[in-house]
């Protein structure tokens, strides 16, 4: 008989400073919902006590942040310097993790603000999931459109042009974080034990 589990329950804390990476953090949020987890998105710039409860509640945790130069932003910073005591009580050991990124320049840097918010996951002692798609537009037959057409592996990475709206991310990249959403609510499913 297959083995009934609860659904995943998974938070997207995520920061943005102009609209995008929100945008963005939604595709995550879709992406996992859609796999069947029990999803919530919290703004890292103002977190309430519940949002903190939710966080420690979660079986999984998707950082995001924009790049600003060349790392998380300020915001997303503060944000893990609070989590400190978090980690020395090692509240969130075990729990699933994995990360986004959005920023102006088709690189701009972003693996560095990955690197950040893996390292993050570390010191709480979190599981890292990695994209888990081949680079795309990468070769002749490649395209703008393919997913993971920036080429990350660590989490995703997408590219905003800086002078458009919040909502006008790449149709490309919102595909991308949906497929990184699905990915973290399966990998969290077999860590709940539902196989
Ligand atoms: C303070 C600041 C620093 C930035 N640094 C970088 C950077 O290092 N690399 C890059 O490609 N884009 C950089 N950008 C551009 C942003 O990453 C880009 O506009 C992104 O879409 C903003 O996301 P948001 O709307 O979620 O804040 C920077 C923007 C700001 C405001």
């Amino acid at each position: 008989m297959e083995k009934q589990t609860r659904r995943p329950r998974i938070v997207i804390a995520y920061d943005s400073g102009f609209g995008h990476t929100a945008t963005l953090a939604g595709a995550v949020a879709e992406g996992a919902a859609d796999a069947g987890g029990d999803v919530a998105r919290l703004a890292v710039r103002a977190v309430t006590e519940a949002d903190w409860d939710l966080l420690d509640a979660a079986d999984a945790v998707v950082f995001g942040s924009p790049t600003y130069m060349g790392n998380v932003s300020a915001a997303f910073q503060s944000f893990a310097e609070a989590t400190s005591s978090r980690c020395q009580a090692g509240t969130w050991r075990d729990k699933v993790a994995a990360g986004f990124t959005n920023s102006g320049a088709k690189s701009g840097d972003k693996s560095h603000a990955l690197t950040s918010l893996a390292v993050l996951a570390a010191q709480h002692h979190m599981h890292w999931v990695s994209l888990g798609l081949v680079a795309g537009w990468n070769s002749t037959a490649g395209r703008e459109d393919d997913l993971n057409r920036l080429g990350f592996f660590q989490g995703a990475g997408a590219q905003t042009d800086v002078d458009v709206p919040a909502e006008r991310v790449h149709a490309a990249d919102v595909a991308t974080f949906r497929h990184l959403g699905a990915r973290v609510c399966a990998v969290t499913r077999r860590m709940l034990g539902g196989g």
